[in-house]
């Protein structure tokens, strides 16, 4: 059996494939902090949550490309991601920290670094895609992920993309019912995405322009929706997906203020920080994130 693995590895293996560079996240190194307002949207399922309690809650954000590298072209499809941290009256954060794509690529932090071992170039700078392949027929867990990629197209913003929390947490209701859910984030404008002959016409770099226009031009938002689980959905397992029939309702809506600025550069968007009341459910890949997550925080902090 594999023997387990540790956030450092982890963040290692990211630094391997992306590069090392000094003072920037070990993952989703390229982005852009955003601010803005989150509204909630109160409903019976998360009765007495405290983030739900308050309206114009302030919210840091930050978009990004996923990888280590801070120059990645945004031609190219891949990785989108949204951290968003939610303050609350009493000091206390709320984080929501998702990805474009609906399943993550393995059941388990060892089947994630397993599939991205395959990825590593060898002593002479050759990747093998024949072993990226034998690993994902082999791996069953990486197959829904492997998948989304191979489709996957150019967001066209960041304000068209949806994010994706993939993982299951627990609202505890004071009634000691416990609210089993997934949440995803919609944005106003709806998802968008560029073809390859579009793509190509872009600058490399285009996000952000093309997001402080749209601001410019009018409302952007987004909605957080939480889809609530049944008794047969996984918990622990972030690489299956649940029905797409299970029951939404809106827990709130972040409206974007300003975009651009330092202000998301010091914080940490983990997302097993959350406020009273929700509880991370024992998923291996998420609980797996604040090592890694406080690891890279340390390293950039002190410029390594
Ligand atoms: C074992 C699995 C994972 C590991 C080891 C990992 C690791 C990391 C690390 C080291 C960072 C940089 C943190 C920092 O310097 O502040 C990061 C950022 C990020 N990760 Fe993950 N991650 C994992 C899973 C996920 C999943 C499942 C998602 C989506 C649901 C995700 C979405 C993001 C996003 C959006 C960011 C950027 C946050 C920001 O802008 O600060 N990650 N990840």
């Amino acid at each position: 059996s594999d023997k387990e693995v540790q956030a450092t590895d982890l963040v290692d293996i990211f630094e391997k494939l992306g590069g090392k560079h000094p003072g920037f996240r070990k993952a989703h190194a390229k982005g852009m902090c955003a601010i803005g307002t989150f509204v909630p949207s109160p409903n019976e399922h998360f009765k007495g949550a405290a983030l739900l309690a308050n309206s114009d809650l302030p919210v840091a954000m930050r978009f990004s490309l996923g990888g280590a590298n801070p120059n990645s072209d945004e031609r190219a499809p891949g990785t989108r991601g949204l951290g968003m941290q939610i303050k609350l009256p009493n000091g206390s954060f709320h984080t929501f920290t998702g990805n474009n794509f609906p399943v993550f690529a393995g059941k388990d932090p060892e089947t994630f670094f397993g599939f991205l071992s395959t990825l590593l170039p060898d002593e002479n700078g050759k990747t093998d895609p024949a072993k990226t392949m034998a690993f994902i027929q082999a791996n069953p867990s990486v197959q829904a992920n492997a998948m989304w990629n191979q489709q996957a197209k150019t967001p066209a913003s960041f304000a068209n993309t949806g994010f994706f929390g993939l993982h299951t947490f627990y609202f505890n209701q004071a009634s000691g019912e416990k609210t089993k859910f997934r949440w995803d984030i919609q944005p106003s404008l709806g998802v968008k995405t560029l073809d390859k002959d579009e793509a190509a016409k872009m600058p490399e770099e285009f996000l952000v322009d093309t997001f402080t226009k749209q601001l410019e031009e009018g409302a952007v938002s987004f909605t957080i929706m939480a889809s609530l689980g049944e008794e047969q959905d996984s918990d622990i397992d972030p690489s299956q997906q649940w029905p797409a029939e299970r029951p939404q309702v809106a827990l709130g809506t972040v409206t974007v203020t300003a975009n651009g600025g330092d202000a998301c550069k010091n914080t940490n968007f983990d997302p097993n920080i959350m406020s009273a009341g929700f509880t991370p459910s024992a998923d291996p890949v998420l609980r797996m994130r604040s090592p890694s997550y406080a690891i890279s925080f340390g390293k950039r902090l002190s410029n390594q």
